[in-house]
């Protein structure tokens, strides 16, 4: 049988060793990276194919509508005329293949410490699998100066130029999409008292996610980046050319995000989920490699101001529809997270479901491999 994420919480530990391979460079898929053995193969990969999440013209009349309606059903969609300029697209994944490049050594120079968010390192879900992923990550908060310097002592001006303008375009575009996706629920600026006098979300928190998913010698056995929901109200992601994004629809099963030239995928992350009281699930996620193309995405993960409590937005509740999730703020949610794992939601959550299931995203049925 494939492994579950139930099975596999806190399993067995990752082999250390192991954990800061040059993956380029690997000619066999080790045993430290095989989430699913021969005997497991038929029964692994995406069933859905056929469909995929909506692609929306940012610029079109109806897409707050459109909007609202793949949230609902998908908690994901792809947006297009979203105004971040292509160059600067490239210039972010040219920056992305620049640093992914350098020599294990000098990247593990800026390396994530133990308890810290920003630099290089392994997915930080890495803890719950027993198995080690098939990708590489790079975490910014605010200012990259640090950890870029610690990269490229003589030559980081580019790289944190490049980085900055696309923390800047993000933030507009974040705060026009999280109106667009509200807007659709009847939610207007008064109702959210923290987006700021315009509505602007100026004290809005973010962090950036570069990930690396290289070429894989055996691709059906391994996992780029497994089965999970971004703890954020959004998260706008960029990935290049190569494929490898699935997202899990119930009753469906996994369906693959065809990478659009020039497109952005927007997911609905767990703050969102609580924001609209359940309206909106956020999105299970995962990323898949394949044999040949050195795959790279890029996820502006977006969050509230780091003092604000987020609990179901009052418009939506009434004796009808109570709060389903007690107030909590981003940096409690990460920890949440980071204890819990794929428990966070459902350990903030105040009533049960009425049909008795856990929540959508409490995802310890759903198989990984
Ligand atoms: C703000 C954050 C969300 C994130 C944890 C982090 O502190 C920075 C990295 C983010 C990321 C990106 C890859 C997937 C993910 C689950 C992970 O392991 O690190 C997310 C985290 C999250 O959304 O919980
Ligand atoms: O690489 C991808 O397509 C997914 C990345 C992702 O889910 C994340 O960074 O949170
Ligand atoms: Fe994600």
């Amino acid at each position: 049988m494939p492994s579950r994420v139930s099975d596999d919480f806190m399993a067995n530990p990752v082999n250390l060793h192991q954990k800061h391979l040059d993956l380029s460079s690997v000619k066999e898929l080790p045993d430290s990276h095989a989430w699913v053995s021969p005997e497991d193969l038929c029964s692994s990969g995406a069933s859905g194919d056929t469909e995929s999440i909506p692609v929306i013209d940012l610029n079109c009349p109806n897409a707050t509508k459109l909007a609202g309606q793949a949230c609902k059903t998908w908690g994901a969609f792809q947006v297009t005329n979203h105004g971040i300029p292509e160059s600067l697209l490239d210039k972010m994944e040219a920056a992305g293949r620049k640093l992914f490049s350098l020599p294990i050594q000098q990247k593990l120079k800026a390396a994530r410490s133990s308890d810290g968010v920003s630099g290089y390192g392994v997915a930080r879900i890495s803890s719950f699998f027993p198995k080690l992923m098939w990708s590489e990550g790079f975490t910014i908060v605010g200012s990259p100066l640090e950890h870029a310097r610690q990269l490229w002592p003589h030559d980081y001006n580019n790289f944190c130029d490049t980085i900055e303008e696309y923390e800047r375009e993000m933030k507009t575009l974040a705060g026009r999409l999280m109106w667009v996706m509200l807007g659709s629920l009847g939610i207007t600026k008064e109702d959210v008292n923290w987006s700021g006098p315009r509505g602007e979300f100026n004290g809005a928190c973010a962090a950036l996610q570069f990930n690396s998913y290289p070429a894989c010698p055996d691709p059906d056995r391994a996992m780029g980046l497994a089965a999970h929901t971004d703890s954020t109200l959004l998260t706008i992601l960029h990935q290049n050319k190569a494929s490898g994004l699935q997202v899990h629809r119930e009753g469906t099963g996994w369906v693959t995000v065809p990478p659009l030239p020039g497109a952005l995928v927007v997911n609905v992350g767990d703050l969102l989920h609580i924001l609209s009281n359940g309206l909106y699930p956020s999105v299970l996620h995962r990323a898949m490699v394949n044999r040949t193309q050195h795959r790279l995405s890029m996820a502006y993960l977006f969050g509230p101001p780091s003092c604000v409590q987020i609990s179901p937005l009052s418009r939506l509740v009434d004796h009808g529809h109570p709060a389903l999730y007690r107030p909590i703020t981003w940096s409690e949610y990460l920890d949440a997270k980071a204890k819990q794992f794929n428990k966070a939601l459902s350990s903030v959550r105040l009533c049960a479901p009425l049909n008795g299931f856990t929540d959508a995203n409490d995802h310890g049925s759903v198989t990984v491999g």
